[in-house]
């Protein structure tokens, strides 16, 4: 190995190094002698930028948490104006969660709770090493996002029919997620995982949903309920999760704030 940038920045001469460092470091040659090794240590720069309701964030949140990955937490203030660094690190989508590992931006939820599972493999795994539970746990990560998130906001921002019918289109994915979880204690099984992270900040908004919608979730799933108060004995997500009742108060706050119902 010549040079690897990471917690540790290895420069090892002798090898194929001296080509890779000029590259890397413009004006650095290394010697070609092959008993000289020289290391320095970088500290790891790491920085979220998030939004504290989003579940979105909650996500790389929890990642960053379960990976005991210490972070400088950005606050970005979505009701009142993008920061220039989030527009700059995410100028496609101008979204929240963005992680910035390094100087590099990731985004995209999913794809942030990735790449924390791969950058900090050592540690403790979040995706199954298994190729198909890979791709099941992908499947419903996916399934969350378009079928869970989009007909739980429809529950919370429409009335009448319309509410109706996003209701029952939420309970069935719930039920769906139910049977996904069957009889295990996580979606991950016997372990906490990829597939917990991916929903477990719904939980948090639980509230609002069935406020807003004036049904019980509980009643209807459960074994959903149970898998989510397991999930809140974690430290990792008990201390991410926003209280149900301020998420609640923000949406009321927000659609007061926009003349919404
Ligand atoms: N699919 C994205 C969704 C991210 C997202 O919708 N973030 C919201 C906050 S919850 C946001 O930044 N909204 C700002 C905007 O839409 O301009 C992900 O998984 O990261």
């Amino acid at each position: 190995m010549g040079v690897k940038f990471g917690p540790v920045l290895y420069i090892v001469p002798g090898d194929i190094c001296s080509s890779t460092c000029f590259l890397t470091f413009p004006g650095f040659l290394c010697p070609s002698i092959s008993c000289v090794s020289v290391t320095v240590t970088m500290a790891e720069e790491v920085v979220l930028l998030d939004f504290w309701p989003s579940m979105f964030g909650m996500r790389a949140r929890l990642a960053l948490a379960e990976k005991g990955i210490q972070y400088e937490y950005k606050e970005e203030d979505l009701v009142g104006g993008k920061s220039q660094l989030l527009l700059k690190m995410n100028p496609v989508q101008k979204k929240i969660p963005v992680l910035i590992h390094n100087g590099i931006p990731v985004s995209e939820s999913l794809i942030v709770v990735q790449y924390i599972d791969e950058a900090w493999s050592e540690r403790y795994q979040l995706l199954p090493s298994d190729p198909y539970q890979r791709a099941r746990a992908r499947f419903w990560a996916d399934f969350i996002d378009k079928k869970v998130w989009t007909s739980g906001h429809q529950v919370r921002s429409s009335k009448g029919a319309e509410q109706e019918a996003a209701k029952v289109e939420f309970m069935d994915s719930l039920k769906l997620l139910e049977g996904e979880l069957g009889d295990k204690p996580y979606f991950g099984g016997q372990n906490f995982g990829f597939l917990d992270i991916a929903f477990i900040p719904f939980y948090g908004w639980f509230h609002t949903y069935e406020t807003f919608g004036n049904f019980s979730i509980e009643a209807s799933c459960p074994k959903l309920i149970a898998w989510a108060k397991r999930c809140m004995e974690r430290e990792s997500v008990l201390k991410t999760l926003p209280q149900q009742h301020k998420i609640y108060d923000f949406v009321l706050h927000v659609n007061k704030m926009f003349g919404l119902h």
